[in-house]
């Protein structure tokens, strides 16, 4: 007879999540108790007001950093605990991360932005075997972002929306499951921003990537297909929020 196993299409859970931070000697508890979660393909927006702590969410669901309580669940399997190297093949091998700032290097061009991260994920001689090969998929994904004629441009030659594409495709390269995205649309105009959201919309929609986003902007928020709200570090019933 074939087990029938529960189906379970929660691909990252947070878990009774508490963070607190000091400032000196005094303890400022940021998350107090989250629990939320994302469904696989589900692109989720996180909102609330300045210093609710969505981006210390972000981080611990990213594993960029750990909680001080509870859990972080990816596809059920608890992975906030496990040691430091094990956290840090999953993080490259998992998620996408784009923030408003972009990070790129600014003595690179684009090409070299998108592709030079990926020898954090091999080894030098990996990378240096497979450089021909991951740098077809850089010019891949830099099409796919609609940069094609701006990849040997420096980031001081790009403008905001163009710099956030190659971010994009910079995480693309990492080939994520999940991309959390921290105020994409922050530093650009109406106009640019709705862009972006497009692609992201796009990626979401045709690769069935998981999208957790961060924003303060609620008409950005609600392209994506649910959003939670952080208020106090706890989450708040949309309409509980002013
Ligand atoms: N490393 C840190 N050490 C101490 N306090 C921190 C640290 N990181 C964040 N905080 C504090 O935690 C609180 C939540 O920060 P967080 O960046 O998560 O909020 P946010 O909702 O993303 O805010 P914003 O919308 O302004 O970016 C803030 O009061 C912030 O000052």
């Amino acid at each position: 007879m074939t087990e029938i196993l529960p189906m379970n299409d929660e691909h990252i859970s947070a878990v009774a999540l508490e963070k607190i931070y000091f400032k000196g000697e005094i303890q400022v508890p940021v998350l107090r108790g989250i629990r939320m979660s994302a469904k696989k393909g589900e692109f989720l927006s996180i909102i609330g007001q300045s210093g609710s702590g969505k981006s210390t969410l972000l981080h611990l669901l990213g594993l960029l950093d750990t909680p001080d309580v509870g859990e972080v669940l990816l596809e059920g399997q608890r992975i906030d605990d496990l040691p430091p190297r094990v956290r840090d093949e999953l993080r490259n091998r998992v998620f996408g991360f784009i923030f408003q700032f972009y990070h790129l290097l600014p003595e690179l061009n684009l090409l070299d932005n998108v592709l030079t991260p990926q020898m954090i994920r091999y080894s030098i001689r990996e990378y240096w075997t497979k450089r021909k090969e991951l740098k077809e998929r850089a010019r891949y994904f830099i099409d796919q972002v609609g940069l094609s004629h701006r990849i040997t441009h420096k980031p001081s030659e790009l403008s905001g929306g163009e710099m956030q594409r190659a971010a994009i495709a910079r995480a693309l390269m990492g080939e994520p499951k999940l991309l959390l995205a921290d105020e994409p649309t922050g530093n650009l105009d109406v106009g640019t921003g709705g862009e972006i959201m497009e692609l992201l919309n796009r990626l979401n929609e045709e690769q069935q990537l998981t999208i957790i986003m961060v924003t303060h902007d609620r008409a950005v928020a609600k392209q994506a297909h649910r959003t939670i709200c952080l208020q106090e570090g706890k989450v708040a019933k949309l309409a509980e929020v002013a």
